[in-house]
C-alpha cells in the first residue's frame, strides 16, 4: 500500500495523515498542497512529517506546507510546535543555515530610471557586496566583536553605522533574539564567522533588483506602502558558516542527549532534547546567537546595497526611499505564544523552510502593518516571479502562523546541472531582460529556474488555504549569485 493511500483531504488543499498510521504519533500530520502537488510529493518527505508527528510534546500537527521537500530530519517547508514543558527542540526542524531568510526594500525609483545603467547596477552590486562560496565580508571583526554581533544582531549593525535605527522595527524579532547567548557557540563557529560578517555566500543565496508588477491587494498594499512599477530589492542569504557550525556542533550534543534522556525517536536525524535540559538549553541560546549573526549580515549586505545606489543616483537612499518593507527568517526555533486546545500556551516552534505569517493584531508585527498581519517574502527563482503575501488568522490557526518559504527545489544540484548549462540559462534570462552576475558558472546550472518548482502554486495554495494571502507579485530586473 502506498503512503499516500493514507493521506485524506480534509478541506480544499489541506491533507491529513491520521496519527494512527504509525504507533508513536501523537498528531496527525496536515498538508497543504494543491491535487497535483500532493501526487508530485516525495513519500520520504510524507514519512518524515509523520516522523516529526512522533516526538515528544508535539502540538496540534506537524506540518507540511506548499513548498515542501526531502530535508535533512525533518522535511524542508515544514513546522512543528512543542509544549514548553512537555516538548523537545531539534537542530534538524532549524537547519545548518540558522536564521537564512529574506529581506526586502522599497525604492521610489522605476524601470525607467534604472535601466540605462541596469550594466553598471550589477557589476557595482557584485563587488560592494561580497559573494562566492567561502566569501568574505569587506570588515575584518576582532574576537570581541564577533560576541556583540552574536548577541545583538542588526542592533550591533546599525549602531556601527550600517544602516538606519527605523529599520529595526521592520525586522522580525527587531534583528535580535533576546535569549542568544555567545558564550554557547563554539569558537570554530566564531572563527568561520569572522572573516565572513557582511556576505551572500553561495548558490541558492541572492541579491536581486526587481520591479513591482503586479498588486492584488490595493489596500495592504498601500499599509505595506507598495507602488506598482517601482523597484524593489530583495537579498537572501544566511548565517554563513557560523550557524552551519553551530548547527554541526549541536547535532553531536543533540545525539548524545536523546539517548541520555530516553527519548524514543523514529529518525536519528531527529536527534533533540527536552527543552527544559542543558542541552536544549545552550543548543536554542547558540542558535539564537547565530540568527542574530544572520540578521546583521542582512543588516550590512543591505547598507551597501544603499551606497551603490547613492553612488551611481547620486541621490542619498533616504530621497531614493529605500526603507525595509520587511525582513523574515526561514530556517528558526522561537519560543511563541498561539491558541492551542482554547488556551494561549507557549510553545517552541519550528520553521524549517518556513516563513512566519502571522495575522493581524499579533505585537510582534510592527504597529504600521498590524491592521494587515505581517509582510510575508517568498522569493520564487532568478527568472520567475517572486511575491509578497500578508500573513492570516487563519495561519495562527492552523500552522502556528507560518507559511511556505520559496518555491523548494524540484531537482538536487547535480541533476539541474546535468539537464542544464550555465551559457544557455545565462542567455535564456538576458533574453528576458534579466541581468545575471555570478561568481561561477556551475551555480547559474544549479539554481537554473527549471530546478525548482513552480512559485505561481505555491503562493496559490497559499492564498487558497488562507494560511497567507497575495498581496503584490514582482519579476526580476537583475540578480547577483554567489
Ligand atoms: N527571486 C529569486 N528566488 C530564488 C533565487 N534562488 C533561489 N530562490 C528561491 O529562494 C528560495 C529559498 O530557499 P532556500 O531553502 O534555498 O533558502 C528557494 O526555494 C527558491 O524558490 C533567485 O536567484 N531569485
Ligand atoms: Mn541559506
Ligand atoms: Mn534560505
Amino acid at each position: 500500500m502506498s503512503i499516500k493511500e493514507n493521506i485524506t483531504e480534509i478541506r480544499e488543499n489541506v491533507w491529513e495523515i491520521p496519527s494512527s498510521f504509525k504507533k508513536e504519533m501523537k498528531v496527525p500530520g496536515r498538508f497543504y498542497l494543491e491535487k497535483e502537488a500532493i501526487l508530485n510529493l516525495e513519500d520520504d518527505a510524507i514519512e518524515q512529517i509523520a516522523n516529526v508527528a512522533c516526538l515528544p510534546g508535539i502540538q496540534k500537527f506537524a506540518i507540511g506546507l506548499p513548498d515542501i521537500h526531502f530535508g535533512y530530519g525533518f522535511p524542508i517547508g515544514g513546522v512543528g510546535a512543542f509544549n514548553v514543558r512537555t516538548g523537545v527542540i531539534s537542530p534538524g526542524g532549524v537547519g545548518f543555515d540558522i536564521n537564512c531568510g529574506v529581506r526586502m526594500i522599497r525604492t521610489n525609483l522605476t524601470e525607467k530610471d534604472i535601466k540605462p545603467k541596469m550594466k553598471e547596477i550589477v557589476d557595482k552590486l557584485f563587488v560592494n557586496v561580497p559573494s562566492g562560496v567561502g566569501s568574505k565580508g569587506k570588515i575584518r571583526l576582532d574576537e570581541n566583536e564577533i560576541d556583540e554581533v552574536l548577541n545583538f544582531g542588526a542592533e550591533w549593525a546599525v549602531e556601527n553605522e550600517y544602516g538606519w535605527d527605523e529599520d529595526l522595527k521592520f525586522l522580525e524579532e527587531n534583528g535580535r533574539m533576546l535569549d542568544a547567548d555567545s558564550s554557547k557557540v563554539s569558537e570554530k563557529a566564531k572563527k568561520r564567522g569572522i572573516p565572513q560578517l557582511g556576505s551572500l555566500g553561495s548558490g541558492n543565496h541572492f541579491l536581486e533588483v526587481q520591479k513591482i508588477d503586479e498588486i492584488f491587494n490595493e489596500e495592504v498594499a498601500k499599509i505595506f506602502n507598495l507602488e506598482p512599477g517601482t523597484i524593489t530589492i530583495m537579498v537572501h542569504s544566511g548565517s554563513r558558516g557560523c550557524g552551519h557550525q553551530v548547527c554541526s556542533d549541536y547535532l553531536r550534543t543533540m545525539d548524545k542527549a536523546y539517548k541520555r534522556h530516553n527519548l524514543n525517536i523514529p529518525d536519528r536525524q531527529l536527534a533533540c532534547a527536552p527543552i527544559d535540559s542543558i542541552e536544549a538549553q545552550e543548543y536554542y541560546q547558540a542558535m539564537a546567537a547565530a540568527a542574530n549573526y544572520a540578521w546583521a549580515n542582512r543588516q550590512m549586505m543591505i547598507h551597501w546595497v544603499r551606497e551603490t545606489f547613492e553612488g551611481i543616483f547620486n541621490q542619498s537612499s533616504e530621497d531614493m526611499e529605500m526603507s525595509v518593507i520587511y525582513d523574515v527568517a526561514h530556517n528558526i526555533a522561537k519560543k511563541e505564544v498561539h491558541n492551542i486546545k482554547g488556551q494561549n500556551q507557549e510553545a517552541i516552534v519550528h520553521r524549517k523552510g518556513a516563513t512566519r505569517a502571522f495575522g493581524s493584531k499579533r505585537v510582534e508585527i510592527p504597529k504600521e502593518y498590524r491592521n494587515a498581519g505581517q509582510p510575508v517574502l517568498i522569493p520564487g527563482t532568478m527568472g520567475t516571479a517572486s511575491y509578497i503575501l500578508h500573513g492570516t488568522d487563519i495561519a495562527m490557526e492552523e500552522t502556528f502562523g507560518s507559511t511556505a518559504h520559496g518555491a523548494g527545489r524540484k531537482l538536487s544540484r547535480t541533476a539541474a546541472k546535468k539537464k542544464f548549462t550555465a551559457d544557455e540559462i545565462k542567455s535564456d534570462l538576458e533574453s528576458k531582460g534579466i541581468h545575471v552576475k555570478a561568481n561561477s558558472a556551475p551555480v547559474l546550472a544549479e539554481e537554473a529556474p527549471g530546478a525548482y518548482k513552480d512559485v505561481d502554486q505555491v503562493v496559490r495554495t497559499s492564498d487558497s488555504t488562507g494560511i497567507a494571502k497575495l498581496v503584490a507579485k514582482v519579476v526580476p530586473l537583475a540578480v547577483t549569485k554567489g
